[in-house]
């Protein structure tokens, strides 16, 4: 049977580590398009120092590309799944859409969300509205420590399930949901799984990385530092649950009845671990402010939940990101038109 072919956009930590599974399973050819780490990868092959796979040295997918491939001149095939791992930072453009568009044949291409947030689908349904949107929520642990050099403290693990598209059948979607899984692990060795209430799973999912994310970033301080101090915990962690819990409810999605516990014991005892927003806070790369926390109290004042906490997070999050965009050029200090503190 032809391997199945898969873009992956944004092959640093999750991307590289899914290259790697999806090649390793023997059933797809993976197209790998990186940016920075471009040339160490082809000049040296990537390095993973993995907990799941052991040292892979010097390994290259079946190709490397710097920019993503054009698939409407007809020259490159078209690709079965585009799986797309870059930080997703909705405020900044390009977008995902704009990022992927070339390499989408309509009606044709699944495109795999393998990124932390909520919503991340909402933009790409009138863009592709023929193609099946995929959702992967991945626990997967992996970091590039320096180019082309990743490093694995999780296994790769996901819960893979089908976002809603109108211009797709849902049996459709939920059918390339399924065959993405079976070309990721075509013999259940690994935990990537299908699932088919993944929206339910996303919501679980951002409890922790819309508490734990923000308030690492902003006190710079590991997961286990801030789980000693109660009143980290109590005063800033808790409330950014017990509101996300209202959210999903309001929206008609019940999360655990011990979801507290479950994202303050998510990670070990006493563990060094700062969360990807914090390495991207420390690195000064821009942070996935909307989809984490945005996204939600947009929902929440649509829905008339009282997100305090959240909102206060907000602000702080978009103060820190815009001294990022400042330090990159992105922003500028000025008053746009119209703002009132002028
Ligand atoms: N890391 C983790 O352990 C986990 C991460 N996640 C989520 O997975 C997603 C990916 O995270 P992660 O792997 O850590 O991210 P990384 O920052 O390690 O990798 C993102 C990659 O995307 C590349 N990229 C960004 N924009 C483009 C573009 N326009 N064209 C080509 N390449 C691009 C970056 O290149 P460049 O270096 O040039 O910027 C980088 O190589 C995020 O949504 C994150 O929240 C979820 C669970 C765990
Ligand atoms: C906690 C983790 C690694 C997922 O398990 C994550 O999603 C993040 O750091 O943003």
């Amino acid at each position: 049977m032809a391997k199945a072919r898969v873009l992956i956009v944004g092959t640093g930590g999750i991307g590289t580590v899914s290259a790697y599974s999806l090649e390793k399973g023997g059933q797809a050819e993976v197209t790998a398009v990186m940016r920075s780490n471009y040339e160490a990868a082809v000049k040296n092959g990537i390095d993973i120092d993995s907990v799941q796979y052991g040292q892979v040295k010097a390994w290259k997918p079946t190709a490397i590309v710097n920019v993503v491939p054009n698939v409407s001149k007809g020259d490159v095939p078209p690709f079965d799944y585009i799986l797309v791992t870059t930080k997703n930072i909705a405020d900044i453009a390009p977008t995902v859409a704009d990022i992927i568009a070339p390499a989408v044949t309509p009606g044709k291409t699944a495109i795999v969300l393998s990124q932390n947030g909520v919503n991340i689908e909402k933009p790409l349904i009138p863009r592709f509205p023929t193609n099946p949107l995929i959702s992967s929520v991945a626990y997967t642990g992996a970091t590039e420590t320096s180019l082309a050099k990743i490093y694995q403290d999780d296994d790769d693990s996901q819960k893979v399930g089908a976002f809603r598209n109108p211009g797709v059948p849902q049996e459709v979607a939920d059918e390339a949901a399924k065959s993405y899984v079976q070309i990721y692990n075509p013999d259940g060795k690994i935990d990537v799984i299908y699932e088919p209430d993944v929206n339910r799973v996303g919501w679980r999912k951002i409890a922790y990385n819309g508490s734990m994310n923000p308030i690492s970033s902003i006190l710079r301080m590991e997961v286990g530092r801030m789980r000693m101090s109660r009143h980290i915990i109590d005063d800033l962690i808790v409330p950014i649950v017990l509101e996300v819990r209202a959210i999903a409810e309001a929206k008609g999605i019940t999360l655990q009845p011990d979801l507290i516990h479950a994202v303050t014991h998510q990670d070990p005892r006493d563990t060094g671990f700062k969360p990807s927003m914090c390495q991207d806070f420390e690195k000064r790369n821009l942070m996935e402010i909307e989809n984490l926390i945005g996204e939600r109290l947009r929902e929440a004042e649509k829905l008339n939940v009282p997100t305090p906490t959240l909102k206060v997070v907000y602000g702080i999050m978009k103060g820190l990101q815009l001294g990022i965009k400042e330090e990159k050029g992105l922003w500028s200090p000025k008053y746009d038109p119209g703002n009132p503190y002028e």
